[in-house]
């Protein structure tokens, strides 16, 4: 299937579901066959744009039912217009944080229940939400995008204080009537504890029923556990095992963040206690992976990205491994989960980092790899400039070059190759999100990539907005990762490994990022190329051919029309062709030289 045709099975299914959320609807009949052809479709309600579903107008239809799945519409990602207007649905409000286009929302004049989904905060460009004449309750989230203008969650039974933001008070009193314990500006009621409150509180904690002992024993309940979980956390860190963490002095360049974030951890171990299971990858036979072992064992946090966090854990045997724990990822069943994994499994080369194993439950999703120990390429290549940095010689900067270009090009190959045995038709292999945080270094600073291919296990519009953190110009434009998007992306690093300059995406205040794609061309157009090259490997001596051979290389992967842009099997001829630089062997030697001498004087 191409991607095109994914996104447009996805979509039938959603709207199949919703259909058959609502009893006899009207357009039962109406909605088969293709919901879109190009920018128009047949199915009554529906409107398309590039054979994209952008609206669901089903007003005032006499629909019954029930809208039992939150998520029943997260796969229409590119839908702005939502209107169930003045029908007789109920369930729980959706949850919208997979429609990030969504600009009107209309479930006015229904019988939905529970809180109103705290989803709709992250609703960037949402103008319009009638929530009125249903039966929510709870409080209103806080709401407070500037795009939203107009605004009614009138007659519900929302409870409690209107969240004082700037959106949510320029709306009149008329958006919030018909809601009794509903209080705050810009209603006319003041939010104090009523007398009667104030006594039934009182009368609770006071005349012990069987609600109030349930909670207080609750309340112990929780607070015993807590304490139990910080004695057996206590308990594990002072293991011997941790001393190990502690000694190892390459631990702190391996992580992005040396802060621990050990209360995600523990609520991570809560999450899977109760389905210890970790499926070993193909390859991976020789493993052994306990989970309850990985997640007991002493962990730090190495960093959070966009789509999980990322822990280092020591095994008993004193193996470093580490968790990633997924999140953000899109409706996905067990099965579709272990295909995909197991599609991975397939892809072995000594640049690429593999998975040895995942678990998948309802609450958690894991990926489990072994502990790369000189941590990453953005660390390697930025970290410890003020001072107590190890040097990173053009010769290793060059070594890295050719390993990862090595191995984007064995993924393109996987991607192309008629006859490789990748037979899921939903598999997907440019990387899509190369960077240099996705560049690990082992002992010997051998370059290993990781997470790559994971794009279809995200939204489409989640991963297009935070995968590719060099963007390329028709990436930015079409929102689609492809093999020569991966290129670009390649050509990016490759600037930053030249340079040392930051990218923007991840440029820390003050650091001056530029967009290394673009920037490249104008440094060389403006004729300052002597000057771009990274002070630690062109500042003692001449600057080395090869650092111009590989800052042309560059230029042609960064060229703005993706057609100009090479492919990456002749990338790895040309990067593999530039020769290390005897003067910098000749230097490492000395300084090794007089390193010995001065130790044995
Ligand atoms: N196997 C590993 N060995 C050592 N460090 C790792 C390993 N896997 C991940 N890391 C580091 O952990 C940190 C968090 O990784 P994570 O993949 O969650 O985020 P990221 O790479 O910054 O962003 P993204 O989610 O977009 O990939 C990063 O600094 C990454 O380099």
């Amino acid at each position: 299937d191409s991607e095109e045709d994914r996104y447009l099975k996805d979509e039938y299914y959603a709207l199949t579901a919703l259909k058959q959320a609502f009893s006899n609807p009207p357009f039962a009949a109406n909605w088969s066959g293709k919901q879109c052809s190009v920018n128009s479709s047949s199915w009554s309600g529906l409107q398309c744009i590039n054979n994209r579903v952008v609206s669901v107008s089903l007003s005032g239809l006499g629909l019954s039912g029930l809208i039992g799945d939150p998520l029943i519409l997260a796969n229409l990602t590119e839908l702005t217009l939502l209107s169930l207007k003045n029908n007789s649905i109920y369930g729980t409000m959706m949850n919208f944080s997979y429609n990030q286009k969504l600009t009107i929302i209309d479930l006015s004049l229904n019988s939905f229940t529970g809180p109103i989904s705290t989803s709709l905060t992250t609703l960037n460009v949402l103008q319009s939400l009638h929530l009125n004449r249903n039966q929510f309750n709870g409080s209103i989230p806080p709401l407070n995008q500037s795009t939203l203008k107009s605004f009614d969650v009138s007659f519900n039974s929302l409870s409690g204080e209107i969240p004082s933001t700037v959106t949510l008070r320029s709306f009149g009193p008329r958006a919030y009537f018909g809601n009794p314990d509903l209080c705050g500006v810009p209603t006319f009621k003041t939010c104090v504890i009523s007398e009667e409150k104030h006594n039934k509180i009182k009368e609770f904690l006071l005349k012990p029923s069987l609600i109030s002992i349930l909670i207080i024993l609750d309340i112990i309940l929780l607070l015993v556990q807590a304490y139990s979980l910080y004695v057996f956390y206590k308990k594990s860190h002072n293991k011997d095992q941790r001393q190990k963490i502690n000694d190892n002095p390459k631990t702190t360049t391996a992580t992005t963040s040396t802060t621990t974030n050990t209360s995600s951890y523990i609520d991570m171990m809560m999450h899977v206690d109760r389905q210890m299971k970790v499926t070993l990858m193909n390859g991976s036979e020789g493993e052994s992976l306990d989970l309850k072992e990985l997640l007991q064992s002493p962990a730090e946090g190495l960093g959070k990205g966009n789509f999980g966090s990322c822990y280092k854990t020591m095994m008993d045997s004193g193996r470093p491994l580490v968790v990633k724990r997924l999140r953000n990822l899109r409706p996905l069943s067990h099965e579709e989960f272990n295909k995909h994994m197991q599609s991975l499994s397939v892809l072995q080369h000594p640049n690429l980092h593999p998975i040895l194993g995942y678990h998948f439950s309802n609450e958690e999703k894991l990926l489990i790899s072994a502990f790369a120990t000189n941590g990453n390429l953005f660390n390697r290549l930025h970290g410890g400039r003020g001072g107590n940095r190890r040097t990173f010689q053009w010769n290793t900067r060059l070594e890295v070059a050719k390993g990862v270009a090595k191995a984007m090009a064995y993924l393109h190959k996987m991607t192309t190759n008629e006859n490789n045995n990748l037979n899921d038709t939903n598999f997907i292999i440019p990387h899509g999100n190369l960077k240099a945080s996705n560049v690990l270094l082992d002992d010997n600073d051998t370059p290993l990539l990781t997470d790559y291919a994971l794009t279809p296990l995200f939204p489409p519009s989640l991963a297009a907005n935070f995968m590719l953190a060099y963007k390329s110009p028709e990436q930015l434009r079409w929102r689609k990762v492809s093999n020569k998007s991966d290129v670009w992306s390649y050509g990016c690093l490759l600037v930053e490994l030249i340079t040392g300059k930051f990218p923007k995406y991840s440029s820390p205040e003050g650091g001056n990022g530029v967009d290394l794609g673009n920037w490249i061309h104008k440094a060389v157009r403006e004729e300052w190329t002597n000057e771009v090259f990274d002070m630690e490997i062109s500042g003692k001596r001449k600057t080395d051919k090869g650092m111009y051979m590989l800052l042309q290389i560059a230029l042609r992967c960064c060229e703005r029309s993706p057609e100009k842009r090479p492919e990456m099997e002749e990338v790895v001829e040309e990067v593999v062709a530039i020769k290390p630089c005897m003067a910098e062997e000749d230097e490492d030697e000395d300084e090794v030289e007089a390193e010995s001498t001065s130790t044995s004087n």
